[in-house]
């Protein structure tokens, strides 16, 4: 990509982590306008279609029309080449000094939006994919048997989980209630009382498939871009609930994801091969010829503003590409819109653990937080953010939008 010119609208407006590189997309509005399709650029947000106008003749009907939209719904309905289209158009605009004066016009202060959801989310899937997470839970969920299931090195696994709960960042939320183990008797119904966090990355699918499968080497054409997401989960009732079909209330009451998509082509320098396999695979998951599919990402996770944990991304042991080969391997294609989740990252050491449920070993191990006191599961009133960076091109940074949400007090309490 060329350097911004000191007249053009990236280096007027581009910060780092959000310059002519990144530019992801969300769904913002200003005033009493209704929600329109923006692109991030540092810390201002520009209508999409009005920059397009910018470039005339030189934009096809096909990504206008896309463009034009409250949200990505309209982009991920649309092939690959649009998105590439867009991103390229929006690029020129950003740097060419003939278009300064008229894109500044109409850049948006973020500090004068509101961000939403930033595309309607059609079905919405977690994976397990991160080893170091999943030995971590199966020691702290059944102490007594192998910590990974007989399963896990042969494919990824995965529960569906409830698109409509999934909340732009910001979204505060009450604390769930449901049924919870109790240490003696029949189990009980309340408030959970270990509220826990999943720091992970998301993965927005669109360019549909009615029917049929996505394999490794197509996943370019579905992957649009990634955000954070928090998999809010309930330890108690996730505990008592999830046997034998695997997790349900205890996780969807709420998921928090960032209010900025971070398009794949922005993070193609972040691109890096996946731990190494030690058990074959099948064919349609054998990526041992296939393009690095893991993310340079590192995720900073704090605590009402102090940083508990930095989990990396690129331990995660499958990777969207298989994750998206497996959910597609049976015939089930694929809408605009869908959106997965890759599981919770973990690392191998303590402050690299991507939830509190392994941060403090079940509840035995709290953690001391800066003001002395001791920590395990969440509380009323708490707040967690997440965010990360990885490496973007020519030394420069991407910035991934945050993903933030705090606890309220239980509904009817
Ligand atoms: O092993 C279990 O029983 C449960 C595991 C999880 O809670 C993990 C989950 O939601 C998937 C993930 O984020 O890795
Ligand atoms: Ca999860
Ligand atoms: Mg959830």
């Amino acid at each position: 990509m060329s350097t911004p010119s000191p007249t053009s609208a990236a280096a007027a407006l581009g910060t780092v982590g959000n310059g002519v590189e990144h530019l992801p997309y969300g769904s913002f509005t200003a005033g009493d306008a209704a929600p329109r399709l923006g692109v991030r650029l540092g810390d201002h947000v520009l209508d999409v279609a009005a920059v397009l106008d910018l470039a005339g003749g030189n934009v096809s009907a096909a990504a206008r029309e896309a463009a034009d939209s409250p949200s990505l719904d309209g982009l991920l309905a649309c092939s690959k080449a649009v998105w590439d289209e867009v991103r390229g158009a929006l690029q020129a605009a950003f740097l060419d000094p003939a278009r300064t004066d008229a894109i500044l016009a109409t850049a948006v202060p973020l500090s004068d939006v509101t961000l939403g959801l930033p595309f309607t989310v059609a079905d919405y899937v977690d994976f397990y994919g991160n080893e170091f997470h999943a030995r971590n839970v199966g020691k702290i969920f059944r102490p007594h048997m192998e910590p990974l299931t007989a399963n896990w090195k042969h494919l990824p696994i995965g529960y569906h989980g409830r698109a409509g709960t999934i909340v732009p960042s910001g979204t505060d939320f009450p604390r769930p209630q449901g049924m919870r183990p109790e240490p003696e008797g029949p189990p009980s119904f309340g408030p959970s009382r270990r509220l826990d966090i999943e720091a992970e990355v998301g993965f927005v699918l669109g360019s549909p498939v009615p029917q049929g499968r996505v394999p490794l080497h197509e996943a370019e054409q579905h992957v649009f871009g990634l955000t954070l997401a928090n998999d809010w989960s309930a330890r108690d009732i996730q505990s008592f609930e999830y046997v034998p079909l695997g997790p349900n209330l205890g996780k969807s009451f709420c998921t928090t994801i960032s209010p900025w998509v971070t398009p794949l082509a922005a993070l193609a320098g972040s691109r890096v091969a996946p731990p190494p396999r030690d058990t074959p695979l099948a064919s349609y998951l054998d990526d041992s010829d296939a393009d690095p599919w893991c993310f340079d990402l590192q995720i900073e996770i704090s605590l009402n503003g102090e940083v508990i944990s930095v989990a990396p991304f690129a331990e995660t042991y499958w990777t969207a590409a298989q994750m998206l080969a497996h959910m597609t391997v049976n015939g089930a294609g694929l809408r605009a819109g869908d959106f997965f989740a890759g599981g919770t990252v973990s690392g191998p050491e303590r402050n690299q653990r991507g939830s509190f449920l392994e941060i403090c070993w079940g509840g035995s191990e709290p953690l001391t937080l800066k003001d002395g006191s001791e920590f395990t599961f969440l509380r009323d009133g708490d707040e967690v953010s997440m965010r990360a960076t990885a490496p973007g091109p020519d030394g420069s940074v991407i910035a991934l939008g945050e993903c933030t949400g705090r606890v309220l007090p239980p509904a009817n309490s």
